[in-house]
């Protein structure tokens, strides 16, 4: 059947089968293969909270010269951090200023702006099927473990 988001619908001049992509009302001819996009945007703005652990693309940040904490303890750092941010004990920007390993620390997490295509799959994928608002569960990527929260 159809992955999640789409509906099938009959062309009324042509009389051929169409798929209209619930969320942004875009339709296409080709049969879907994947959940639809629920963005329209073509650009999001997001924050986010990197852990790094000793299997990221590159274990240093500004917070830590060489990072060797297990994927594990990634894991469970974020997850914490979370549970703060979810219990309303702190702001997101206030841990991700704090804890982020990312430069975006500096701007509490702030990465701005951007659209497809500029960052990693698996975060790109997450960020733009958020609503505004909506902080994600952690996602990993080859830097390590992040949430993501939508902010634009
Ligand atoms: N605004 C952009 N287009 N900047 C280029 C993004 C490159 C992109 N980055 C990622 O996908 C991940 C997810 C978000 C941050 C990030 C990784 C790393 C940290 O991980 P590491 O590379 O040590 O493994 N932080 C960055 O890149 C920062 N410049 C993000 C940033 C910081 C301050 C202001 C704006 C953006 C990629 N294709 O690798």
């Amino acid at each position: 059947d159809l992955p999640d988001g789409w509906e099938r619908r009959v062309s009324r001049s042509t009389g051929k089968e169409f798929y209209l992509n619930i969320y942004t009302k875009e339709s296409q001819w080709d049969k879907p293969t994947m959940a639809a996009e629920q963005s329209a945007a073509d650009t999001v703005q997001c924050s986010h909270l990197l852990v790094k652990h000793r299997e990221s693309r590159r274990p240093s940040s500004w917070r830590e010269e060489n990072i060797t904490r297990s994927k594990e303890e990634a894991l469970k750092l974020l997850k914490g951090y979370k549970a703060d941010i979810v219990s309303g004990r702190a702001s997101f920007a206030e841990l991700a200023s704090r804890y982020s390993d990312c430069s975006s620390a500096k701007r509490g997490g702030d990465l701005g702006p951007f659209g497809h295509g500029q960052m990693q799959k698996p975060f790109e994928d997450v960020a733009f099927s958020l609503e505004i608002g909506e902080m994600s569960e952690p996602v990993w990527t080859e830097s390590g473990v992040h949430i993501i929260l939508r902010t634009g």
